[in-house]
């Protein structure tokens, strides 16, 4: 069966077939402290791979919020797949180099008083980093360390695993019907496959920003820490999913979301024509407007 990559690319990854390479235990060089250790960075994503234990920790690093811009939509894409061909990288931390906020989901200005070729341009980024994500044979875990409304919260579920900061002030969730606009079939299919049909139909129609006991309770985060536990946790969580055998588990993997993954690819066009016609209403733009200007004013 192909993996993930393979539904998009028709080739094989040279990462997928030298996977199984020190299966058993990848974060062996890493206990034993030969630490090689590379940076690089975009302008909005900070990355440090850990060659030795084949783990690479991702930064989102667009203050204030870490909305996703264009920008940012585009440099995320970059980094996933220049990671996915790195075979000296096979697990990804994605966090936030933002105090408390872990992203703020889409950049709401990017969706507001654009041209259509602008919409169409920042969607289709949009499903890109969708699709780089949720298709990543890369075992990826979520270290969230802030708020994570709308995208920011899809984000963390195309993840493998969801580990959050327990800090009160902290909620996470699909909120888009508070904002007037809706949550396209792929957020909703992802979240389903998380929390089933039932919940996942209440918490869209609801726009629910939930806490994290809450978000711990309906399983739509898997573990909650300390704070200044949550990169620790993600680390040792990672290693024990990169113990598996990487062929089987990818494999594993692709069997669960091919079905969805399919589902987006098979309907590009036709979800960025939506998504034009209906951001570019006036009803739309005059929601989205009222939402920003709520949000300048909890300042005052
Ligand atoms: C038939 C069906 C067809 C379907 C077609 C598809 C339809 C469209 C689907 C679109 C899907 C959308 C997904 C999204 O992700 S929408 C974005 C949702 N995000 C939010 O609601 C979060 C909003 N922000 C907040 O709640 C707070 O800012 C936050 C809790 C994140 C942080 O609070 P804090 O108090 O720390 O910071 P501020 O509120 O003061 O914010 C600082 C500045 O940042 C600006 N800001 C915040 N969020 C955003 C954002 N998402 N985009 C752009 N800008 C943002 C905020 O206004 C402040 O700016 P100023 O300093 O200039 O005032």
């Amino acid at each position: 069966m192909a993996a993930l990559t393979l539904l998009r690319r028709g080739s094989a990854p040279a990462r997928l077939l030298s996977g199984t390479l020190n299966a058993r235990n990848p974060c062996i060089g890493a206990t034993q402290g030969c630490h090689l250790r590379r940076h690089f960075s975009n302008n909005k994503i900070l990355v440090e791979l850990d060659e030795a234990s084949g783990v690479a920790i991702m930064k989102l690093n667009n203050p204030p919020v870490n909305s996703l811009s264009l920008e940012l939509l585009t440099e995320f894409c970059i980094t996933i797949e220049k990671l996915e061909m790195d075979r000296s990288c096979r697990g990804v931390i994605l966090t936030s180099a933002a105090p408390k906020i872990f992203s703020a989901g889409l950049d709401i200005t990017e969706m507001c008083g654009k041209s259509a070729e602008h919409y169409a341009a920042f969607w289709r980024a949009v499903q890109e980093l969708w699709l780089t994500l949720y298709g990543s044979n890369m075992v990826t875990i979520a270290a969230i360390n802030g708020t994570s409304p709308a995208a920011g919260c899809l984000m963390a579920m195309c993840c493998d695993f969801r580990i959050m900061a327990d800090n009160p002030k902290y909620t996470i969730g699909l909120n888009e019907t508070q904002l007037g606009i809706v949550a396209p079939f792929w957020f909703k299919d992802t979240m389903t496959n998380i929390l089933g049909h039932r919940l996942t139909e209440q918490s869209l129609q609801l726009g629910q920003m939930y806490t994290t006991p809450e978000a711990l309770k309906i399983g739509l985060v898997d573990q909650l820490v300390p704070e200044d536990k949550v990169q620790s946790t993600a680390a040792a969580v990672i290693c024990n999913w990169l113990a598996v055998p990487a062929h089987a588990r990818q494999i594993t993997k692709s069997m669960m979301r091919k079905q969805n993954i399919e589902r987006l690819v098979n309907h590009r066009e036709a979800d960025i024509d939506n998504f034009v016609n209906f951001i570019g209403k006036d009803s739309i733009q005059k929601s989205l407007q009222v939402y920003m200007d709520r949000l300048k004013q909890r300042k005052q």
